[in-house]
This record gives structure tokens, C-alpha cells and sequence, in this order.
């Protein structure tokens, strides 16, 4: 699904009403609806709506859902906020059209001590401010944005397509913003909705289809897009039926150190489990028993060394050299002792394929930033937020940080995936896609070391290294949605993912 800025969604509302032929009024009627809809869906009658309606078009959809919660039995009041003293054409219609038929329904607020008093347990709905804000709100406006925030602890707050203050394209980290605990916005993500700063400001966000128009939706290219199922079955390749483990590639691993075994365990039963003909795993002494007993499916190499691997770019059983991998997945539990980095140095002179880079791969190359540029082009990077900043720096907000992921995945040419609730990944070309799988249950040690595996394996199957992060990912997140069906996102595990990807793979 694509994700469209504030200037696109204007001009995809014009080209719907130049092209279906609608008029803007009729649009907004279906947007209000679908609002309605979702309300009378999810509240009785017997709750008391408060619509807080702001003087342009997002206003307009706050006049015409109250009309519709009134038309269907609902106690309703329109509160209309004065920010303004020109309202849009489609305020002022669907205000003449709520006065007519329900001209008691209608209270003016020009200061935040017209508040009026709600009744216990009200639904508050936000449709202050849109995507036609411009800056941050200032005044007396943001005074009272600051008193809905107050009532949103014993009311519930719905946002009608944004949370008003919350721009959709830029930070919004240090503005007054309304606290939703419901965010009900049309057709598209925003991109202010997938970043991490607002997550406390969106609550649930549910996206409700207005029939905007398809040609400018298919045709307009963007630069952000949330992944779906739809685009997983286009990548997922179905195995051919003369395949051989010779066909789904041979992946060399290298993970674990003393101690740290069992992320070592977590990425080679990934790797298997999402598909890999051969795994080879390069570990310490210490952990040649664990690997042959946990993951029997994988052949084991020992390095020279008893706690920590320093000579894994040697690490080649048929001695033809690292070149017989398709691919190597190198870093969960590795440690950063001198001599892996010194490894994982000759590592990337000698290998020179698209790889994945992880955990104690990214920390050495935070300490070694001249390695940086000699990570082949195409690989992975997998950091988590803490990491991210290790190698690239900090940013003064989400938006920053986000811009600076994909100027470093353009500049450095590699696929770097910044994980969070809506995993980042960002390409060698500048496009982000978002993760739309996956849930807090992930949160727990060892699951960073199964996607690892899994991305792994999907580059030693041949997969091209877009498709992999795309799938990986994606795959990673069901398993972990399937788990936490299953057993509830306490219980689950990093293991419990594994024992899903069975079943993730079976939903394509
Ligand atoms: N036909 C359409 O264009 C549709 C529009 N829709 C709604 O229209 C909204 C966009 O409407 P608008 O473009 O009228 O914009 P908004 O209603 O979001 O806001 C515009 C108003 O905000 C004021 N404003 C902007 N920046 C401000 C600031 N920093 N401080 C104080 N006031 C400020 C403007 O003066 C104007 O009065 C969408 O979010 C959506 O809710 C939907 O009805 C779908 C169809
Ligand atoms: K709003």
C-alpha cells in the first residue's frame, strides 16, 4: 500500500472529483459516512457524541457525522471552533444542512472556557484540524487542545483523519497534538501514523476506504509504502518440483560466543525453518556440541578459538574458499572482542555477495566506521534503534531519523532495516516500506536473531535482496502475530516464532 503526503491526498480528493464526476460535498458526505459507520459499529446509542469541529473541511466531516449520528438515534452536539472567521465552502453547506434539521444541536466555541461541561463517559470526536494544517497550532487553540487532552482520560477521543495539531509529512514530537485513543482516517496511511513519536497521539488507527479515485491511487509513484499480503504472494516464489538442497542455496552463519549460544541456536533453526538447502554455522569451540544437538539439520565449523570466533573468514569445510556460500548471515551473539573484528575485516575483503549484517556485526562496525563502506553492496543491515545510532549518529526527531536511514541506504547502497512496531526498510533506490505485520509480543530477547536467520535464508534461496527484506520481514512479524494468537504475547517466545513460520509461510 502506498503512503501518500498531505499535497497527494488533496490532489487525489480533486482528480476523484474532476474524474468519477463527484462533487467536493458529495466526497465528503461518503467520508463522513464511513465514519459513522465505523461508530455506529463500535458505540450504542446511549453514549453521549461531543464533535469538535474546526472551521475548514476536516470541521465539514465533523458537521456531517453529526448529522448522521442524529439521523440514527444518537445524542449528538457539534461544537464548532472559532480558530477562524472564514469557514470552507463544504463547513459552511453541511452547517446550514445540521442547523435546518437540527438547529438545537449546534454550540460555539470562540475561548477554551466555552468548553462545555460533558457528561460522564462521553465520546469526544476530533475533527479540529486535518491535513490542511500548516504549523503548529499557537494561542488560545493550543490551550484548548490541551483541555481535550485532559478529558481524554475519563472519555474516549476519536480522531477524524488525523489528530489535529499532528502534521502527516513533518515532526509534530514538540506541538501541542491531540491524544486519540481511536484515529479514524481515509483510504491511505499517513506517514506521521508509522513513526514511533506519535504512537501515543494516533491510539488504534483503522483506515476506511472513501473510493478515491484508482488511476490517480495506481499511477501516482510514492516514496513510502506499508507492505502487505497482497505484495508478499507477487515476491513469495513456490518451490519447483525437481528442486534438490543444492537449489535453495548453501548459507554460512556465524553467530555465538561464550554465553551468547543460544542466539547462535535462534538464527540457524530461522534459517532452516524459513527454507535454506544448507547451513553451515561458524561458532567458538564452546559451542559445537549446542549447535550439533539443537539444530541437527545444520553442519558446524569450529574456529581456533575456545569463547569467540576470530578466524571465520577462513571458514570453509571443502576448502574452496567462502565463495561455495550463497550467502552469509554474520553477528547474533557474536561478541566484539579484537579478533572478531579483525575477522569480520578480512571477512568483508575476501566475500564480496549481498550478506546480512546484525547485533555484534553492527556494534563492531559502530567501533570500526571505516568498514562501513566495504560492506558489499545489496546486504542487509538489521539495527535495531539503539544500534542504528551507534553507527549513524542521533536525530532530533522520527522524520530526521527516517531521512537520514534512507540518505545512508542510498549512499551506502544497502537495504537497512531500522526494526520498531512498523519496521523501517530502506532502500538503495530511496523507497521505505513499512512493516505492517508483527506485534509487542515480539519484543523479547532472541527475536532479532531469527530474523536474522530468516533473512539468511531467503538470500542463500536465491531471493533478490529487496525481496528479502520485503518477505523476511513480513514473515517474521506473521509468525510472531500467529505465536501470540496462540500462547498471548507474555508468553510467546523467540522460539515460538520459529514454531510459527510453518504456518506464516502456509498463510501466503
Ligand atoms: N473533498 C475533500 O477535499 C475532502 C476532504 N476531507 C477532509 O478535509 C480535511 C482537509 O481539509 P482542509 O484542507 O480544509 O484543512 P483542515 O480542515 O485540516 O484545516 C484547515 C483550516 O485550518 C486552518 N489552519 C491551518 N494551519 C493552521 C494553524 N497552524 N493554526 C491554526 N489554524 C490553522 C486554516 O486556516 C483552515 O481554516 C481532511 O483532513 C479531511 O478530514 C474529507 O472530507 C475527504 C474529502
Ligand atoms: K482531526
Amino acid at each position: 500500500m502506498k503512503i501518500f503526503t498531505a499535497t497527494q491526498i488533496r490532489e487525489a480528493d480533486a482528480y476523484t472529483i474532476q474524474h468519477e464526476p463527484i462533487s467536493s460535498l458529495q466526497l465528503m458526505e461518503r467520508a463522513a459516512t464511513a465514519c459513522a459507520q465505523w461508530l455506529f459499529r463500535h458505540f450504542d446509542a446511549r453514549k453521549p457524541f461531543y464533535i469538535f469541529c474546526g472551521m475548514g473541511n476536516n470541521g465539514g466531516d465533523g458537521l456531517a457525522i453529526t448529522r448522521l449520528l442524529l439521523n440514527n438515534g444518537y445524542k449528538a452536539t457539534a461544537c464548532i471552533v472559532h480558530h477562524s472567521n472564514k469557514a470552507s465552502a463544504d463547513h459552511t453547506a453541511n452547517r446550514q444542512l445540521l442547523e435546518q434539521q437540527y438547529p438545537q444541536s449546534i454550540y460555539d466555541v470562540a475561548a477554551v472556557a466555552d468548553l462545555p461541561t460533558l457528561p460522564p463517559k462521553s465520546i469526544i470526536i476530533d475533527a479540529i484540524f486535518g491535513t490542511g494544517l500548516r504549523s503548529a497550532i499557537e494561542g488560545w487553540m493550543a490551550g484548548l487542545i490541551h483541555q481535550l487532552n485532559d478529558l481524554q482520560t475519563r472519555h474516549t477521543l476519536v480522531a477524524i483523519d488525523l489528530p489535529s495539531g499532528m502534521l502527516a509529512d513533518a515532526s509534530s514530537a514538540h506541538m501541542p497534538v491531540v491524544h486519540a485513543s481511536i484515529t479514524l482516517s481515509f483510504e491511505v496511511y499517513k506517514l506521521a501514523f508509522l513513526l514511533p513519536e506519535n504512537a501515543a497521539r494516533t491510539g488504534q488507527v483503522h483506515i476506511l476506504p472513501i473510493g478515491l479515485h484508482p488511476d490517480y491511487l495506481t499511477q501516482t509513484p510514492t516514496r513510502f509504502h506499508v507492505t502487505d499480503a497482497h505484495m508478499m504472494r507477487t515476491i513469495y516464489q513456490p518451490r519447483q518440483p525437481f528442486a534438490h538442497k543444492g537449489t535453495y542455496g548453501h548459507a554460512l552463519l556465524v553467530a555465538g560466543s561464550y554465553g551468547k549460544m543460544g542466539a547462535a541456536v535462534l538464527s540457524a533453526k530461522a534459517c532452516l525453518h524459513a527454507g535454506v538447502g544448507l547451513l553451515t554455522c561458524h561458532v567458538p569451540q564452546c559451542g559445537y556440541q549446542i549447535i550439533q544437538i539443537s539444530a541437527p539439520s545444520a553442519m558446524c565449523v569450529t574456529d581456533i578459538q575456545e569463547t569467540y570466533s576470530s578466524h571465520f573468514h577462513e571458514s570453509a569445510p571443502q576448502t574452496r574458499g567462502l565463495q561455495q556460500y550463497k550467502t552469509i548471515g554474520i553477528g547474533p551473539g557474536l561478541g566484539t572482542a579484537t579478533g572478531t573484528a579483525k575477522a569480520l575485516e578480512q571477512l568483508l575483503e575476501q566475500y564480496r555477495q549481498p550478506m546480512v549484517l546484525d547485533a555484534d556485526a553492527l556494534n563492531i562496525i559502530s567501533e570500526y566506521p571505516f568498514l562501513l563502506p566495504r560492506i558489499p553492496h545489496g546486504s542487509l543491515l538489521t539495527p535495531h534503534p539503539k544500534e542504528f545510532e551507534r553507527i549513524f549518529g542521533s536525530s532530533d526527531n522520527d522524520f530526521a531519523r527516517l531521512e537520514l536511514l534512507s540518505r545512508q541506504a542510498v549512499s551506502l547502497q544497502l537495504y537497512i532495516l531500522l526494526k520498531g512496531r512498523f519496521t523501517a526498510m530502506a532502500c538503495p533506490d530511496g523507497a521505505v516500506y513499512f512493516n505492517s505485520t508483527g506485534n509487542p509480543g515480539m519484543a523479547t530477547g532472541g527475536s532479532g536473531d531469527v530474523l536474522t536467520g530468516i533473512l539468511t535464508s531467503l538470500l542463500a534461496q536465491g531471493y533478490a535482496p529487496k525481496a528479502a527484506i520485503l518477505l523476511g520481514t513480513y514473515l517474521h512479524g506473521l509468525a510472531g502475530d500467529i505465536a501470540a494468537a496462540r500462547m498471548s504475547q507474555e508468553a510467546m517466545t523467540a522460539e515460538s516464532i520459529i514454531d510459527c513460520l510453518g504456518p506464516a509461510f502456509l498463510q501466503l
